[in-house]
């Protein structure tokens, strides 16, 4: 399918429910859960250091350092698998990218807060790749400021194996996103966000 337009006021969003065919989704998400070098970083919040929900890692060129959640992350190498999403993906957005943030979700317990991906070294409108690979999750999506009148306080959206969603435009500026903990049981999930990084 190709990426269409998912429609949300001052965003530009683009969604692929299946970008990749679910036998390349799975192979991939076998070999990045057993090759990628995962962490469990730790997030200072409300001033204590406590485990982020999650494992991550970050790859890229050697100038896409980056500095998340207060952390300045040294990118890893490129490998051949992340190399080729990297060029499948510029063909598909016409964007380009230095860099990839993989998010591991062992399981329904995993989960990542609300924010929105506005650090300064990704520019005022910043163009982010998210692939996911893995166990259906539901990510959701809520204004930055006041809600205005009867609005819904967030809007869900099912990210199934395989799938890409692009965000664009104004998106990081005017709402932030959030991948909720489910009571449901729920397999391990990858989601990988390429990214262009400023040096
Ligand atoms: O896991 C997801 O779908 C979202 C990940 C995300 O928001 C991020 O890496 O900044
Ligand atoms: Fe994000």
């Amino acid at each position: 399918m190709p990426l269409l337009p998912f429609p949300l006021p001052q965003a530009d969003l683009l969604f692929d429910p299946d970008f990749l065919p679910a036998a390349e989704a799975n192979a991939l998400l076998a070999h990045f859960i057993a090759g990628i070098a995962w962490e469990q970083r730790a997030i200072c919040m409300f001033g204590r250091e406590l485990p982020q929900p999650r494992l991550t890692a970050w790859h890229g060129d050697p100038a896409a350092r980056y500095t998340y959640s207060g952390l300045t992350w040294e990118p890893r190498p490129w490998t051949p698998p992340l190399l080729g999403l990297r060029q499948r993906l510029e063909a598909a957005t016409g964007a380009r990218f230095n860099s990839v943030l993989l998010n591991y979700y062992r399981d329904g317990r995993d989960s990542m807060g609300w924010h929105a991906d506005d650090e300064p070294e990704l520019g005022p409108t910043p163009v982010i790749a998210s692939l996911s690979l893995g166990a259906t999750r539901r990510f959701r999506l809520r204004p930055v400021g006041p809600r205005v009148g009867l609005a819904p306080s967030s809007i869900g959206l099912d990210l199934p194996n395989g799938s890409l969603l692009l965000m664009r435009g104004p998106t990081q500026q005017c709402w932030q996103h959030a991948l909720p903990k489910t009571a449901r049981p729920a397999g391990p999930r990858l989601n990988l966000t390429f990214r262009w990084v400023a040096g």
